[in-house]
């Protein structure tokens, strides 16, 4: 599904309304939404007892415009099924029943004064004590309808809810916000907080994920992004698949893009996958890559690696082979590489160049279809125009700093143009970019760019990257078994296992804390998880 700007969003809303679906239809869908997500994250406990639901108390903060209908339709179903739970209605300004489009529901609502407005320093007053008493803030003040920089009475409610958040997150009830389409006060072209922005433990985007969400500046303020399905005809969200906006990778794409497991499959089906990795000063690299790679069905992986290493690793792992790799050892190890099917090179290989120049002239190796991380892509940085020698189509996975030498510009310039940086630097070296990071970018050649909605900070730790390079490795030896296989939605499922193993890690162990070898185990389980209906956005 693709990635929208404002603008882009209003038009797929008008051509909804255009093909009979009613606004109202779309902004109910939104509401419903919403609050399942809310169940889901478990802000609000739907099973809660009657003890429960008298005790807690959901704030509904409404705009004067669609994201305020939204929030209505919230607050609506919540009094449906909860009917004891405290459900208070605030409105920063009075809704327009002709703002956009239908926001009838705001609009009565406030005419029958069941919410309250927060016009004078009683009504603040007001405000601020339920603020003190509330569980969750359901955030309807402004959506993608943002027009300018925050100010005044608005800025001042985004600032207590911001206080009273911060005050708490330590207490064994802290205040949770759920933004709706976006935290209010962020641009949902750019991700910038437009003067001051509410800080939300849940985002649920809606329709189409909004492109500024996925940038850095946002991450601060959405929390975890989800997307809410508001019903737009199937036709229009296909329409624009075609076009070159990035795309944010689903679940769905993954289940469709996973290289095939026939029953009647054999080792030799899924193929052999060469890692070359590790060093004396690196001996955790090989172990990860090496076992990330069989974890993600790999047939047989041989690991070459210098003596020391292969007597490292064989304590560790009885399921692969081993070669012996130096540069004494280069002519034999090609030989052998005409078995293979793919390569992996460089997790903790070293600063190692003059192994890795005559590695990469092999004409055995430059056959096979590679994965190259880390040392190996230190390697190629160092060398000048190292793209015009290597074939073509590979994955690189770099991280910002990577990226970085490798296109001579500063990590500062790679963060600020994530999607940019990837895409131009996959067209500049004809290789398939995995720009690593909250919110991965996958970036091929032909200019197709992606986007994985995840951002889980228990992968940001030593040794996930192995994981995540092992497990592409894993997958392109099984999907080049067929001529037309596609490195880019190889790489886009590589990094998107590598995301839902660190979601099963981090709901086993929170976001403190989890080793890279705790993903290990979690990859098979991952697949499972894709293919039961489990999701990361
Ligand atoms: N479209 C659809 O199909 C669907 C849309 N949906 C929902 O609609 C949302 C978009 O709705 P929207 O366009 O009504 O804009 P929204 O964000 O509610 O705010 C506009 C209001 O805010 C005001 N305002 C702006 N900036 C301001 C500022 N800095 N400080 C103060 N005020 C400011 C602005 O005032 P104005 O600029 O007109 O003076 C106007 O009154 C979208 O995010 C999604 O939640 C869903 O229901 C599903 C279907
Ligand atoms: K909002």
């Amino acid at each position: 599904m693709k990635l929208v700007t404002s603008a882009q969003m209003k038009e797929i809303e008008l051509r909804a309304t255009q093909l009979a679906v009613p606004e109202s239809e779309l902004m109910l869908n939104a509401g419903s939404s919403v609050t399942e997500a809310i169940y889901r994250a478990e802000l609000i406990d739907r099973d809660g007892d009657d003890y429960y639901q008298e005790n807690t108390m959901v704030l509904i903060l409404a705009g004067a415009g669609n994201n305020g209908g939204d929030a209505m339709v919230v607050s609506n179903l919540l009094k449906q099924e909860l009917p004891d739970l405290q459900v208070r209605i605030y409105f920063y300004n009075r809704p327009r029943p002709k703002n956009g489009f239908n926001n009838k529901l705001t609009y009565t609502e406030a005419e029958n004064q069941t919410g309250q407005f927060i016009n004078d320093e009683n009504d603040w007053a007001d405000f601020c004590a339920d603020l003190e008493q509330t569980h969750l803030v359901v955030d309807g003040l402004l959506g993608a309808g943002l027009s300018r920089e925050v100010t005044g009475k608005l800025a001042n409610i985004i600032r207590q809810i911001n206080e009273v958040k911060e005050a708490r997150s330590f207490d064994p009830y802290p205040l949770s916000v759920v933004a709706i389409d976006v935290p209010s006060g962020i641009n949902s072209d750019t991700g910038q907080a437009m003067g001051i922005a509410l800080k939300a433990d849940l985002t649920v985007t809606l329709g189409m994920p909004k492109v500024g969400l996925i940038s850095y500046e946002a991450l601060e303020y959405t929390g975890v992004v989800t997307l809410g399905d508001i019903g737009l005809p199937p036709k229009l969200v296909d329409d624009f698949e075609s076009s070159d906006l990035p795309t944010f990778v689903l679940a769905d794409n993954i289940k469709r893009w996973l290289p095939p497991r026939p029953a009647s499959g054999h080792k030799g089906t899924f193929g052999r996958l060469m890692v070359i990795s590790g060093s004396d000063e690196f001996l955790g690299a090989p172990y990860l890559s090496t076992v990330a790679s069989m974890r993600a069905g790999a047939g047989l992986v041989t690991l070459a690696a210098t003596r020391n290493v292969i007597a490292v690793m064989a304590a560790r792992s009885s399921e692969n082979t081993y070669l012996e790799l130096t540069e004494a050892t280069l002519s034999s190890f090609a030989e052998k590489l005409a078995d293979y099917r793919a390569a992996l090179i460089g997790p903790g290989l070293g600063e190692n160049s003059n192994l890795l120049a005559q590695l990469l002239a092999i004409d055995s190796i430059k056959k096979l279809p590679l994965v190259i991380d880390a040392d190996g892509l230190n390697y190629l940085a160092r060398t000048s125009e190292w793209w015009v020698n290597l074939s073509k189509g590979n994955i690189l996975t770099p991280h910002p700093a990577e990226l970085a030498r490798l296109t001579e510009s500063t990590i500062g310039e790679i963060e600020a143009n994530r999607l940019e940086s990837a895409q131009k630097a996959a067209q500049k070296f004809g290789q398939v970019i995995v720009l690593k990071g909250a919110y991965t970018v996958i970036a091929a050649p032909d200019g197709r760019i992606a986007v994985n909605p995840a951002a889980n900070s228990a992968l940001a730790t030593a040794g996930s990257g192995d994981v995540l390079a092992g497990i592409c490795g894993g997958l392109l030896v099984q999907a080049a078994r067929f001529a037309d296989f596609d490195t880019f939605k190889i790489a886009c499922c590589g990094v998107y296992l590598h995301a839902m193993a660190g979601e099963l890690a981090k709901r086993e162990k929170g976001d403190m804390g989890v080793l890279a070898g705790d993903l290990l185990p979690l990859i098979p389980l991952a697949v499972e998880a894709i293919k039961q209906g489990e999701s990361l956005e």
